[in-house]
């Protein structure tokens, strides 16, 4: 699949997030690529998926354009997603449409550097980047990088990011009114209405993730909702 094709494939559509980390019930990746089929079901366009064995079994079980990334710390940062040339070439094995990482103002363990990871990615292969962001600088910062496109996945993630409930439609509709990339709506979109109204303000494409594939969090909203104190 081309990039251009990619993009136009997600565009004013929905992806989903399939993610049930080692502590999840629903770890494992044949579960996730079951619940990737699911929301293929469902209707949606695209997965984004965690680790090169789930990005793996999603493919083959859906034949979706995939989303990969992985999940790792190191001791001396904070950066959390594919944050190391080593987690690039583990995705690059299973050959994702789209790598996303960490594209944060932050450092990066080994000193690594964001432009660096930018560059291997589209010198060695197809896939296109997804500078995952919580703020504006942190997307003018994965611009100049060389990413493709920007989602707002790490907005109230981070200590230079407001801490909100729901959605951070202000940081959408900045981006949106000011970035030269696809911008992709994420964090904390859990109704219809508020990935409709992030399409109304301009966004490329929405990803869900937890209001459609972790259900002890879905369960944990209806539990606390009914409770009457
Ligand atoms: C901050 C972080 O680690 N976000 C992760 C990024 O891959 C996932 O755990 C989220 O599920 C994903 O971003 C979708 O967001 P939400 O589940 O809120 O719809």
């Amino acid at each position: 699949m081309t990039s251009l094709s990619f993009l136009s494939e997600i565009n004013k559509k929905l992806i989903v997030s399939c993610q049930a980390l080692e502590d999840e019930p629903l770890h494992g990746s044949e579960i996730m690529a079951k619940m990737a089929q699911s929301a293929k079901k469902g209707g949606a366009s695209a997965i984004r998926s965690n680790s090169a064995i789930d990005v793996a079994a999603v493919k083959k079980q859906t034949g979706l354009p995939v989303i990969g990334l992985i999940k790792r710390n190191y001791p001396d940062s904070e950066v959390f997603i594919t944050p190391t040339l080593k987690e690039v070439l583990e995705l690059l094995a299973v050959e994702p449409e789209v790598i996303a990482l960490d594209a944060t103002i932050r450092e990066r363990p080994n000193k690594e550097r964001l432009k660096d990871l930018v560059q291997y990615i589209h010198e060695n292969s197809d896939s296109l980047v997804m500078a995952d962001i919580a703020t504006l600088k942190d997307a003018e910062y994965a611009i100049d990088c060389g990413v493709d496109m920007v989602s707002t996945t790490l907005s109230g993630y981070t200590s230079d990011s407001p801490k909100l409930e729901g959605p951070d439609f202000d940081l959408v509709e900045q981006l949106c009114n000011t970035m030269k990339v696809p911008v992709i709506a994420e964090g904390r979109i859990s109704t219809p209405e508020q990935a409709r109204k992030m399409l109304e303000l301009g966004a490329w494409s929405i990803v869900v993730g937890g209001a459609i594939t972790r259900p002890h969090n879905i369960t944990k909203s209806f539990a606390e909702g009914i409770r009457l104190t």
